[in-house]
């Protein structure tokens, strides 16, 4: 089967900050859906952007198909439209009809035409899924129960396992799709080590950026690296060929 998503050794830091992904490699295909599971912080939601397109990756490579819904964490609901105009707007962009019978489905008893940020969080949410559920290939939805009362996340539910869509999602409730595959993201700093180097000096830079590393901090003239788990001999043997010595290795 041809993936409609492919996440090829995706590596993601924001800015020159510590790795939030290392080599996360997904494949899903049409049809399948995929829950993205891991404590606060494991990058579910940044795995779930890049897989989206709305951020890029640091490092490794995305192909996905062209038709895709996504639905953030956090909904924008500023954008000064109505629930109607909002989803009308998208609709002419993507050049898709509006589903608006899917408000319905989903119980929608907000008013359509007030604007969004006077909605309930629970009929935002719904608009939310609205906009994003035109997509064909692709459906990325982070959190995507939340809000909704019981019979709208059972409706949920039915129109995820029916998309027909490569479906990538997370869900801290635990709601069962039939069929849905589970994929751990272990944080980065999961069964990782914290080495203490003193003499660092010019070499944090190179130090900071080796594979493995999730976190470092300049103390002094040294460093406190964090490591991830089976990175550790790797990262102590390239600081220590920088000319680092190593005050402290501690799990
Ligand atoms: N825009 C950003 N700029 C800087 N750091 C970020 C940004 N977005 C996320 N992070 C960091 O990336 C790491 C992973 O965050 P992410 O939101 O992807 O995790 P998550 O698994 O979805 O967490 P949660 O379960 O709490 O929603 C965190 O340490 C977070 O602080």
């Amino acid at each position: 089967m041809t993936p409609v998503v492919r996440l090829d050794r995706i590596g993601k830091r924001y800015g020159r900050g510590p790795w939030v992904l290392r080599d996360f490699t997904l494949d899903v295909g049409p049809g399948e859906v995929v829950a993205l599971r891991g404590g606060n912080g494991s990058g579910k939601s940044t795995a779930l952007r890049v897989a989206a397109g709305v951020t890029a990756p640091s490092s490794g490579r995305v192909e996905r198909g062209p038709s895709v819904g996504y639905v953030p964490e956090r909904f924008p609901t500023g954008v000064g439209l109505s629930a109607h105009d909002y989803l009308r707007h998208l609709a002419a962009v993507r050049g898709v009809p509006v589903r608006r019978e899917l408000l319905d489905d989903l119980g929608f008893v907000g008013d359509p035409d007030a604007p969004l940020a006077t909605l309930s969080k629970g009929n935002a949410q719904k608009v939310a899924l609205v906009q994003a559920l035109h997509a064909t290939d692709l459906l990325v939805l982070d959190e995507p129960w939340s809000g909704l009362d019981a019979a709208a996340g059972a409706v949920l539910v039915e129109l995820v396992a029916a998309s027909g869509a490569a479906v990538v999602l997370t869900d801290h409730h635990g709601h069962d799709v039939p069929g849905m595959r589970e994929v751990v993201l272990g944080s980065v700093r999961a069964g990782g080590v914290v080495i203490e180097l003193d003499r660092v000096g010019e070499s944090f830079p190179l130090i900071s950026g080796l594979e493995g590393v999730s976190e470092a901090r300049a103390v002094g003239g040294g460093a406190r690296v964090e490591v991830r788990s089976g990175y550790s001999d790797g990262v102590l043997a390239e600081a220590l060929r920088l000319g680092c010595s190593v005050r402290s290795v501690r799990s």
